[in-house]
């Protein structure tokens, strides 16, 4: 990463109030080598401290999530809901259940979510929440339990003005069903406080394919500034989630061919390309908690325990799972294999070593805050249908959806141009602190 004194007197400050926060300093640090010398530079934004105030979340909600297991059992977990900027509008972000959550994983998650829902051009503020539980294992009925229980607690924090969560790893159309019968209960009114919901109770058409959809129009965009388009470039995709799968299914009906899918347990090779009956297996796996490791004969896949998608041949990489899932020596595969694009589904997923590796090559690099932003921007589109209350269609939804996309993508080159490269990164740093920079210094010191 490139250096410079100011971003390292306002980082070592920043790590001395917060200790051990690692996953929070990295996606700071990322932001504040593109944006300290803007604030430097506008005298309104140095005087309000805008970085210093962008740094500390507006609060933290923290609980204890007591629920019971199927043996009748107490269980113990943790919850929090990071608020952590309304500068341009309601607290708005997901919710995660996984045993890797932490109040620095959430911070960073929230951060992020700040930069890249003022991107979207919508009126939404950044948040995160989740909690520690572990649905792997876990019945139903014990998953259903869990949601309740931590609706309760969240419930008097949240509000269709307020905050609005809604899904993320592990927290899918299913258990916002779960979540918003329990909000509904508390609130004692039927208003839009989540989103991600079912069609047949106010959510929108199209949100739970947007991150992936969206990823891959902002791909489109991307070769269009080259005159090219996705037909027959091979792409390599981790993960097998909601934004894995629907960014395969999008990259192959726009004629690209989608050569690997992943999970924790291995890698899945599709040397001729996934078919949608290839994906729909995968996604069927990833509902029924189980692993990808033995696919049908029929479907034309092979897997490899315990490797990484990166060492394939392909032109396009979308990392789709998790933070810091791509280190240095997978970046390096990426530049050694012939990747010339790597642009992320997943929030923060290279490591800072990979961020350098990547940075150094000749790969065009567009990050997850411009590129994943296509399903915060349908849930947006989710609360202004549930204000209404007038659903919109699926082709409606889908369109306003690309036309979004492009225009991060054209806001994001336009900050980041830089010689015959691209820099989207900085481009997208910049865009989404100028935005909510400027509401912040409107607002005067509170
Ligand atoms: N859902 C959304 O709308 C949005 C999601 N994102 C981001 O996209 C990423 C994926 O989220 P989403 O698809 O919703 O989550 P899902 O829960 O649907 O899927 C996540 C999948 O990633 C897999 N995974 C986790 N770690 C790894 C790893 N190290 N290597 C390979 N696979 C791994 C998991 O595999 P296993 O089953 O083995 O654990 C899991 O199946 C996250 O970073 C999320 O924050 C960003 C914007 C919006
Ligand atoms: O739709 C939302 O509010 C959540 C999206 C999200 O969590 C993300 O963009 O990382």
């Amino acid at each position: 990463m490139r250096r410079d004194r100011l971003t390292d007197e306002f980082m070592d400050r920043l790590r001395d109030r917060t200790p051990g926060e690692t996953e929070f300093h990295q996606a700071v640090e990322h932001v504040t080598r593109d944006v300290i010398t803007i604030e430097k530079a506008h005298a309104d934004y140095a005087a309000a401290k805008v970085l210093e105030r962008l740094t500390e979340p507006d609060r933290i909600v923290s609980f204890r999530v007591t629920w019971q297991d199927d043996a009748g059992e107490v269980e113990v977990n943790r919850g929090w809901r990071v608020q952590y900027s309304n500068a341009i509008g309601p607290y708005k972000g997901g919710l995660r259940f996984h045993p890797s959550v932490t109040p620095s994983v959430l911070k960073f998650l929230g951060f992020e979510q700040v930069f890249k829902n003022a991107l979207t051009g919508l009126p939404l503020g950044g948040a995160k929440g989740g909690s520690d539980f572990d649905p792997r294992g876990r019945s139903d009925a014990e998953i259903m339990r869990f949601c309740q229980s931590f609706m309760l607690h969240l419930a008097p924090f949240i509000g269709p003005n307020r905050d609005i969560p809604a899904g993320d790893i592990n927290v899918g159309t299913r258990e916002i069903g779960w979540l918003f019968a329990a909000y509904k209960l508390h609130a004692g009114a039927f208003a839009g406080a989540l989103t991600g919901k079912g069609q047949s109770f106010g959510g929108s058409a199209v949100r739970t394919q947007a991150t992936g959809y969206g990823l891959v129009y902002f791909v489109e965009a991307m070769l269009a500034e080259r005159r090219e388009d996705l037909e027959g470039k091979r792409v390599a995709i981790s993960g097998k989630g909601n934004v894995a799968t629907h960014a395969a299914l999008k990259a192959a009906a726009l004629g690209a061919r989608v050569v690997t899918l992943s999970d924790t347990s291995g890698t899945l090779r599709a040397p001729d390309g996934f078919s949608a009956h290839a994906v729909d297996w995968v996604r069927a796996r990833k509902a029924a908690g189980e692993d990808i490791s033995s696919p049908p004969r029929d479907l034309g896949l092979t897997f490899a325990e315990g490797a990484m998608p990166w060492t394939e041949e392909a032109e396009i990489a979308l990392p789709c799972a998790t933070q810091n899932e791509i280190d240095g020596d997978m970046a390096q595969a990426l530049v050694d294999g012939g990747t010339r694009i790597v642009a992320e589904g997943a929030n923060m997923p290279l490591t800072p070593e990979a961020a350098d590796v990547i940075g150094r090559s000749g790969i065009v690099y567009a990050p997850g805050k411009a590129t994943n932003a296509g399903g915060v921007a349908v849930s947006g589109l989710e609360m202004s249908q549930n204000s209404h209350r007038r659903p919109a269609s699926a082709a409606e939804v889908d369109a306003d959806l690309r036309e979004i996309m492009r225009r991060i993508h054209a806001v994001t080159l336009e900050e980041g141009r830089d010689g015959d490269r691209p820099d989207y990164s900085r481009g997208a740093n910049i865009a989404g602190f100028r935005k909510v920079a400027d509401a912040i210094t409107a607002m005067g010191a509170i």
